[in-house]
């Protein structure tokens, strides 16, 4: 029988980053409050903005609505862990609390387009995994949009025009989910989740079972 490193009871567990990128409106906020909601193991990734808030978003807790002055100051700072610009909006995800998150043990979801994702792919993080939420339809997709009703005729277009652009970067993530049924889709959202945390977490496991065998 193969025995496992003799360090294994010292196995701390990290926190793993869990990506939802899609097109404007195929649904990833709506999947991602639900997953929130469930799991009290998985914190949200507040991202700052120089996007001005919708109706009923909330400072600090949609986003951290910021200035381009101040967003520039924090790019500066090195304050992002990756940070984009997005249609006419820059956006991005302040470092500090998603190290001290996945420090703690504790997972983070992110609701960031490709262009952050593959910044932090670039830092080859094993950590990392990425989930690209598809609408059924661009037809669907554009109702959805207009249907949230928070966004002017001129945004919806303008996101229209660029969800192909998006669309194409499918590739580059590892799981690909198709939200036609909600509640299918949230499912889905939460199995990956659950199987990546099982998959990194077979030493802390392990350990557990050592210790209880060492009478800890
Ligand atoms: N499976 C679904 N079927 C029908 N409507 C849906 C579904 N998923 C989400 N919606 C609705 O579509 C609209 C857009 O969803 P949501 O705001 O979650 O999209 P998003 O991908 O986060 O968009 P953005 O990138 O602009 O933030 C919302 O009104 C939401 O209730
Ligand atoms: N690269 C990043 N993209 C982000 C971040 N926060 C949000 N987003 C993406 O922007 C668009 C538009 O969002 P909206 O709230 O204005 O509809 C969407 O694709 C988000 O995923 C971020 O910190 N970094």
């Amino acid at each position: 029988m193969t025995h496992p490193p003799a360090n294994l009871p010292n196995v701390q567990r990290r926190g793993l980053m869990l990506v939802l990128s899609s097109p404007s409106g195929a649904g990833k906020s709506t999947i991602a409050r639900a997953v929130l909601e469930r799991d009290p193991d998985i914190a949200m990734s507040v991202s700052a903005t120089t996007r001005s808030p919708r109706p009923g978003e909330v400072d600090g807790k949609d986003y951290h609505f910021v200035s381009v002055a101040t967003f520039q100051q924090m790019v500066g700072a090195g304050q992002f862990l990756e940070h984009a610009k997005v249609f006419d909006n820059y956006y991005g995800t302040p470092k500090q609390p998603v190290e001290d998150a996945l420090a703690s043990g504790r997972d983070v979801l992110f609701d960031i387009d490709w262009q952050g994702t593959q910044q932090l792919g670039q830092n080859a993080r094993d950590d990392l995994v990425t989930v690209f939420i598809l609408p059924p339809s661009l037809a669907e997709l554009e109702r959805r949009l207009h249907t949230r009703a928070q966004d002017s005729a001129e945004v919806v277009a303008k996101r229209m025009a660029k969800a192909g652009d998006e669309m194409s970067h499918w590739f580059e993530y590892e799981y690909i989910v198709l939200n036609a049924e909600v509640d299918r889709s949230i499912a889905r959202v939460q199995s990956i989740l659950d199987s990546e945390r099982l998959k990194r977490n077979r030493q802390v496991g392990m350990a557990a079972f050592v210790n209880a065998l060492r009478g800890q």
